[in-house]
Formats: structure tokens, sequence, C-alpha cells
């Protein structure tokens, strides 16, 4: 596991990059009016996105919208380019619960006008994210429940036997264009149920109840 005096199960200290896959669960492409993608629809964050319990997810001074999108993510343990469907699992150190927190009237926006993404998706604390899960906790990655709740209330339940694309097929498509890293981090997309959150709510999700966590939201 460890790589020098590194160890991935603190993969968000490595400074490595953030995979995002979108409109992997037909049900939230379908709450969104989009069509259900034929490929994987992909963008990034970046490593100062992370956020860890303790702190605040920060809600963007510029937006005025901001939802949760719980998603399973897939911490690399062994690199590689063009990685085979075959033995990408070979390449999973573990997981993590993630949420992909988005800004969803500037990604509005953003789509209007054929922009990019980034504004949306990839401010400071964008990315909260658990503990390391260790690859033997999660057997199968195709079959776990994914669930998130809002002051209580639940809010998001799916499972990623749902995903479009499942795990394998995700590395080994990203691999393909981009090199992965030791460390880096792959979101695989969110199911159905995402909505807004506002200052002072607190967030709780969780894999099953093999890892949970607990956010609270404030403002800028
Ligand atoms: O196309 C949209 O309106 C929104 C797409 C997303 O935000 C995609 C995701 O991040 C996701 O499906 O998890
Ligand atoms: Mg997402």
């Amino acid at each position: 596991m460890a790589s020098g005096t590194r160890n991935v199960t603190r993969f968000w200290e490595w400074g490595r990059k953030i995979v995002c896959v979108g409109r992997n669960y037909a049900d939230h492409a379908k709450e969104l009016n989009n069509a259900v993608p034929t490929e994987p629809v992909l963008f990034l964050k970046p490593p100062s996105a992370y956020v860890r319990e303790g702190s605040p997810i920060l809600v963007p001074a510029y937006s005025s919208n901001l939802h949760h999108e719980v998603e399973l993510g897939v911490v690399i343990g062994t690199g590689g380019t063009a990685i085979a469907r075959a033995s990408a699992m070979d390449h999973v150190a573990g997981y993590a619960l993630c949420l992909d927190m988005t800004a969803r009237d500037v990604q509005d926006a953003c789509k209007a006008k054929g922009l990019p993404w980034t504004l949306a998706k990839a401010f400071d604390t964008s990315c909260p994210v658990s503990e390391f899960v260790p690859r033997e906790r999660i057997p199968d990655p195709g079959d776990v429940r994914l669930w998130l709740r809002v002051n209580g209330q639940l809010r998001q339940e799916g499972n990623t036997a749902q995903m479009i694309f499942p795990v394998p097929y995700l590395i080994s498509y990203v691999s393909a264009i981009m090199t992965l890293e030791e460390g880096d981090l792959i979101l695989t997309g969110t199911p159905a149920g995402v909505s807004s959150v506002r200052e002072h709510d607190e967030l709780q999700a969780g894999i099953e109840d093999i890892v949970t966590m607990t956010f609270r939201v404030d403002r800028h």
C-alpha cells in the first residue's frame, strides 16, 4: 500500500487528480432532463476540492443553488495507461464515499452558454470524502447501496448496480484518455434525488453501513 513515505489510504493528501463521471445513472440523467449517455461523460476536480469530516462544505459566493450528489469513489492503487477491462480491478486499492457538490445554477448557466462546468464542479470543498475503504470491504463495487440524508431526511438512495458504465469499464475508458496514477480518485456518478442544501444543513451519507460521514454546510 505504501509508496515511498506516502500511503494511499490518505489519498486526498497526494495532490492527485479527481476524475468524475456524469450521467452514469439513468434515473439521475432523467431527473435533470438529460439523455441517457452512450459513452461516459467526464470532467475533473482539482485536489484542492477535497474536504474532510470536521471541516464545512462551503457554498460558493457566486451560487444560490448548491446540490449534493452522493457517489462511490474508486481509489487507484496501481496506475496504468489503456488498462484492459479484464484486469481493471487489479488497479483498485480501495474505495471512498464521496460527494460531488455541484453549483447547479452555475452549471445550468454554463450548459446554456456551451461552457465547461469548472465553476460549478471544481470549487474548494466540492469533493467531501470519507475514510479510505480497503477493497476487501467491498467485494463487488457493482452492488452496494448509496444513501444520503439532509437534516435527517432521506434524499438519495440508489444501488451501484444501476450504473450504466460499471467500475471496470470506467477504469478502462478513463485510462485510455489520461494515464491513471496511484492515488487518483474516480467519482462514478450519482443516483437520482439530488437537491439543494443551505448554510447550517447537516449532510449524512453512507455506502450501506460500511462507511458513513457527516458534513455541515457553511457560506464563504
Ligand atoms: O448534465 C447535467 O445537467 C448535470 C450533470 C451532472 O452534474 C453529472 C454528474 O455529476 C453526475 O451524474 O454525477
Ligand atoms: Mg456527479
